[in-house]
């Protein structure tokens, strides 16, 4: 996790990953949320169970932090099959992909998280795999290059995405089951969260949960993280357990407040109501004005403001809600929205 990142990220270190292992769920019964996707996968996974011959390939999509590489371990582990975990990022090569799939036993499970960046060579080795369980090694180079075929054991691919636009056509059709995940409800995270606790053995109050959950941007990687927060601050500083008033007292300490907003989200939308009278206002102008990359405005806050409804992205620039303007304790402009609003040129480039 970067810096500007910080606690409310729905992306994890590898430290937090390891932090993450003991709580996360290892059957499908156990998974929490997600009915539909859940029940769509005991089916699959109980029909090739019975007939004895490998599942479908999966491919998972969804915004980070919704248990795609928690629902590819549990696919492995109803079928009993070991998991072969990869991203798309660490295949270089497609010499790299051939050698995982070659040496795959039958029925085996390969996780490819990040699948959408998967070099194009590599690729189009998996399609082969997908298909045919057969991929053609190209040894040599230039005239003298021959392709040897070599087979490969039946298996099941599943691929993670964040980003399934980005996915080739061919690609997707080779997945015969596609999921995607949606943001949790606060009451499907609170149900995560006295999860969580019982395995860590904390002691969670149902206040206490709703706290937390309703500061959780609907993400359960999110949750677990500040439930580990809140329990840090109420062993320290108070009685050790996880109720509302040692959840407030905890994440104002960490500058999340009660709609999970963090510093650099509220700074956002302080800038665009106090410096812009709401806006519009360009990306690389509201960038310089929390002193921030504009990378990082659109990438790490906006996806979530605009989700929560605080904020908009209009062709004439970014605009505060009237939410926006409320959640800040201020009293919105009467007629502004709805009707086009002045617009406040944008001082540093001409895209919005
Ligand atoms: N439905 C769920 N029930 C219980 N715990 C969950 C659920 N979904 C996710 N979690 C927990 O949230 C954490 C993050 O989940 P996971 O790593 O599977 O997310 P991901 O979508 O693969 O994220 P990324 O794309 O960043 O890899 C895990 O610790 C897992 O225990």
């Amino acid at each position: 996790m970067s810096e500007h990142e910080g606690l409310v990220s729905a992306y994890a270190s590898d430290a937090e990953r390891d932090a993450e292992v003991s709580v996360r769920p290892k059957r499908l019964a156990e998974f929490i949320a997600q009915h539909r996707v859940r029940d769509q996968l005991d089916l699959l996974l109980r029909g090739a169970m019975g007939r004895g011959a490998p599942p479908d390939h999966i491919l998972l999509s969804g915004p980070p932090g919704l248990g795609k590489t928690t629902l590819a371990n549990i696919v492995a582990a109803e079928l009993g099959s070991s998991i072969r975990v990869t991203s798309g990022p660490a295949i270089e090569r497609s010499g790299d992909l051939a050698a995982i799939l070659t040496s795959l036993a039958e029925g085996d499970v390969l996780f490819i998280d990040e699948i959408h960046r998967i070099a194009k060579p590599a690729e189009e080795l998996l399609y082969s795999a997908m298909e045919d369980f057969r991929v053609d090694v190209v040894v040599g180079k230039g005239p003298g290059a021959t392709a040897i075929p070599l087979d490969v054991e039946p298996f099941t691919l599943v691929g993670a995405t964040t980003r399934s636009g980005l996915l080739t056509g061919p690609m997707r059709d080779r997945f015969g089951f596609v999921a995607h995940l949606d943001f949790y409800s606060p009451a499907d995270l609170e149900t995560l969260l006295h999860r969580s606790a019982r395995i860590l053995g904390v002691p969670i109050t149902d206040d206490g949960a709703t706290e937390v959950a309703g500061r959780s941007r609907g993400t359960p990687r999110i949750a677990n993280r500040l439930l580990r927060r809140v329990r840090d601050f109420a062993e320290v500083r108070a009685d050790g357990v996880v109720n509302r008033e040692n959840a407030r007292a905890a994440l104002a300490v960490y500058d999340v407040d009660e709609r999970g907003l963090d510093r650099l989200d509220r700074a956002v939308l302080t800038a665009l109501v106090d410096s812009f009278r709401g806006g519009p206002v360009g990306l690389s102008t509201l960038a310089v004005a929390v002193g921030e990359q504009p990378d990082t405005v659109e990438e790490v806050c906006e996806p979530f403001l605009v989700r929560a409804g605080l904020l908009a992205r209009t062709p004439r620039g970014r605009v505060a809600t009237e939410a926006a303007w409320h959640h800040l304790g201020r009293t919105p402009p009467t007629g502004t929205f709805g009707a086009a609003p002045p617009a406040t040129p944008d001082l540093f480039s001409a895209e919005t």
